[in-house]
């Protein structure tokens, strides 16, 4: 059993510091946001996540979890402190290190103990070296204190189960001191382990998630493609996916990837490519295909139906991604204030992420247009003369064409995650637009006079 201390007690931090007391350590979870320390000492996740919730009343209840703003107690006597504050994206891309270095000022200052730094945080590469001289420059006491990478991949949504069932643990450390008592606060997650260098450790983090943004874009490309070519992007994926080598995850074309790390993240190694004299062109070219992804569909809707002024739009799904209350580069964010600036009355539909998206916009974003926000999907298409899908949720996956076709005013929807099946909508008299993928004939499709084929060669 270690004693552990977590700065910062978002997706990350909070999951690890949970995860950590669940496995048997003894953890103190960190942040300088006293309303959400006060909320998670009464039994309540500041944040949605299956699961997590349960966690955290049995390990605060068995006295092996607790909560605090008090860092100066936190971080006195324990053996190691993970950090796992934010690290956003700042104008030029790169990623903003400030938290990160207050916390190492507030650990330099504080430890009486010899002390291993866990930056869990995704930080770009050379940074754990920087943290570690930060730390020795400023530290009050004479203790040993080392820094070690151990990038996260859990994704929002299954937090917990990704964290307790993770394909890897990415260790990065420059002593075997480090590496050892990183390895031993893990041996009882009894996961498979990968222990590198620092940088290396870093560079996984962002080669990873750059690699996953990367796949989606090159699928949201080739979806652009079919639709010209009168192909289905879905087949072809399904097609793609048999082959071992290419599997079958993340080939899902839609709007576009968002949340609050593939756009960040694939920002950030760009830019650190540019620092560095290089050309990263694969990356630049998965931000690039993804900004003219997200409002896709509302362009199309906008050349069929010219002006959604007085229109009442159904809007299925506002966050980021299902399983999520998290807001952050979710489509509905660009597309909801195009619609709003056309005057459209919205009525938007989310099963947890409608309270985060008034905090946003409270009034609506442009004082244009209005937004209402409805409990269930019927209520956001009754009467409808257009509706967007955003968020594939469950709520969204069920609704059939027919409930389409009964309860909207004229049913017209663009699906911007391809959950209908096209056929299935056609036959119901539903005018379906969605990536990729050929629309419904009500939306009339184009026939191929096309003979080119003749003087082709192959
Ligand atoms: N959200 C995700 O799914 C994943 C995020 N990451 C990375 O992990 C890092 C954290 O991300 P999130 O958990 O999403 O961030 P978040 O923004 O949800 O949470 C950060 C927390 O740190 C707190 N904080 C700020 N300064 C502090 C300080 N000096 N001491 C203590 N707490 C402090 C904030 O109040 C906030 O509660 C980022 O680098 C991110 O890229 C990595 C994998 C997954
Ligand atoms: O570093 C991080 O923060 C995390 O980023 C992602 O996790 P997350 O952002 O929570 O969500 P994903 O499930 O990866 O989805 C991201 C976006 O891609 C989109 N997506 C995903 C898959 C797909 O096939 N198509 C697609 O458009 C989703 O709709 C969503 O907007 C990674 O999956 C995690 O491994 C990583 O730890």
């Amino acid at each position: 059993m270690y004693k552990i201390a977590v700065a910062g007690t978002g997706y990350v931090g909070l999951v690890a510091g949970v995860t950590f007391a669940e496995v048997g350590h003894q953890v103190a979870c960190v942040d300088i946001d006293e309303e959400k320390v006060k909320v998670m000492k009464s039994g309540v996740s500041p944040i949605y996540e299956e699961g997590l919730e349960k966690l955290m009343q049995k390990n605060y209840a068995a006295g092996k979890l607790d909560y605090t703003t008090d860092y100066k107690t936190a971080y006195k006597d324990v053996d190691a402190i993970f950090i796992g504050v934010g690290t956003p994206e700042q104008a030029d891309g790169s990623a903003n290190l400030s938290y990160i270095a207050t916390v190492a000022r507030q650990i330099a200052e504080t430890i009486e103990n010899d002390c291993l730094v866990v930056v869990k945080s995704t930080v770009p590469i050379g940074t754990n070296d920087k943290v570690e001289q930060f730390i020795q420059d400023f530290l009050v006491h004479d203790v040993r204190v080392e820094v070690a990478s151990n990038p996260e991949f859990l994704a929002q949504g299954s937090a917990v189960h990704d964290t307790l069932h993770a394909a890897r643990i990415i260790i990065g450390a420059e002593s075997k001191w480090a590496e050892d008592r990183l390895m031993s606060i893990y041996e009882p997650f009894k996961l498979p382990i990968v222990s590198v260098n620092r940088r290396s450790a870093e560079m996984i983090k962002y080669a990873s998630n750059d690699f996953l943004a990367l796949k989606i874009s090159y699928m949201n490309d080739i979806a652009n493609l079919c639709e010209l070519v009168g192909a289905d992007v879905q087949d072809v994926a399904k097609g793609m996916s048999f082959d071992e080598r290419i599997g079958s995850k993340f080939l899902n074309a839609g709007i576009g990837f968002g949340g609050s790390c593939f756009p960040k993240d694939t920002k950030a190694l760009e830019n650190l490519a540019r620092q560095n004299g290089y050309d990263l062109k694969t990356v630049k070219a998965a931000i690039d295909v993804n900004k003219g992804q997200k409002t896709l569909l509302y362009k199309k809707a906008s050349k069929r139906l010219i002006t959604f002024s007085g229109l009442k739009v159904a809007v299925l799904g506002l966050t980021f991604k299902p399983g999520t209350d998290d807001l952050r580069e979710a489509a509905s964010l660009e597309n909801i204030p195009l619609l709003l600036e056309q005057g459209a009355d919205i009525y938007a539909f989310d099963p947890v992420g409608a309270k985060n998206f008034e905090k946003v916009h409270p009034e609506g974003p442009n004082g244009k247009g209005t937004i209402t926000y409805v409990s269930n999907v019927e209520q956001a298409l009754q009467d409808a003369n257009v509706c967007f899908v955003f968020t594939e949720w469950e709520e969204v996956k069920k609704v059939t064409p027919k409930k389409y076709k009964n309860l909207m005013r004229t049913p017209l929807v663009y699906d911007g995650r391809n959950i209908h099946d096209v056929l299935e909508m056609e036959k119901a008299g539903v005018e379906y637009h969605s990536v990729g993928r050929p629309s419904t004939s009500l939306a009339g499709k184009k026939e191929s006079k096309n003979h080119d084929f003749q003087n082709t060669r192959y």
